[in-house]
């Protein structure tokens, strides 16, 4: 078993469990009842180069990143920076979150919100719908094509977007072909945790343009969302980078700035 399908395996076990307090009616009401989702895609297609800043406490490859006691105030903070989406991760073993840790963001921030897990049936959908989440991830190497596609089509269907994660050219493919609008090319391998920024660069220039790019992983600051968004990127997403920084809304507002720099290339096309 590779990183990712120990990571999956436990999401699993976890879902069980919830599933078993909350049944998938219950749950589907639940979604129904929540305030509609934001448009997420148009804000991502705004001028200059979006920043999706993530709420992310540990990782698998790094361990403890940040304690965040309150992601609220995080949240607030990220948000007064200037982010576009606010990514919030929930999966509870490897990365500490949890849905509590959504519903607080969601309650203090008017920015779209992201349901960062391990999306493998469409309970966890109907979930994230629940808990406010207006863009949930899903990741194509954690699943087959036919589940991909009907992930994708529910996440639409409840009106939120899907952030369509690959890490090769095939996965690309297959993202494309499930049509995904959006697509965040991880620059860290899932099954080895390797980060390699040029992941990026290789897949970006195959996707139509119509399509929204997103660079994930290994934004250390303004220089890594420069060279990312001359690869062609719309927005980049970063944790690490912004829950390690003294100041998360100086942090977030130094990105935002270089996003919208005249020289910054999303910003001239
Ligand atoms: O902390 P970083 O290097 O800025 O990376 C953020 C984000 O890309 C990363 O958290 C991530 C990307 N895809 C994921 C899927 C699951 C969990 C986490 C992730």
């Amino acid at each position: 078993m590779n990183v990712l399908d120990e990571i999956v395996a436990g999401v699993r076990a976890d879902l069980a469990a919830r599933e078993a307090l909350t049944p998938l009616a219950e749950i589907k009401a639940a979604a129904l009842d929540a305030r509609p989702a934001l448009d997420a895609l148009a804000a991502l297609r705004a001028p200059g180069v979006g920043v999706i800043a993530e709420v992310k406490r540990r990782s698998p490859s790094k361990g403890d990143l940040a304690a965040i006691p309150d992601p609220a105030e995080l949240a607030v903070q990220y948000a007064a920076g200037g982010a576009r989406v606010i990514s919030v991760l929930t999966e509870r073993r490897r990365f500490g979150g949890s849905q509590a840790d959504l519903d607080a963001v969601r309650a203090v921030v008017d920015v779209p919100v992201l349901c960062k897990d391990f999306v493998v049936t469409s309970y966890q959908v109907h979930e994230a719908r629940a808990h406010g989440a207006d863009v949930v991830l899903l990741i194509v190497a954690a699943l087959e094509q036919n589940a991909l596609v009907g992930l994708l089509e529910r996440v639409e269907s409840l009106g939120m977007t899907a952030l369509v994660e690959v890490h090769t050219e095939a996965e690309a493919d297959r993202a494309l072909d499930a049509g995904a609008s959006v697509i965040g090319v991880n620059a860290r391998d899932l099954t080895t945790l390797e980060v390699d920024r040029s992941t990026f660069e290789r897949i970006a220039p195959g996707l139509p343009s119509g399509v929204v790019k997103v660079a994930e992983s290994g934004v250390r600051g303004p220089h890594d969302l420069i060279s990312y968004a001359a690869a062609g990127a719309d927005a980049v997403l970063v944790g690490e980078g912004l829950v390690t920084a003294g100041d998360a809304r100086q942090a977030v507002a130094d990105l935002v700035t270089a996003g919208a720099h005249p020289a910054t290339p999303r910003t001239s096309r």
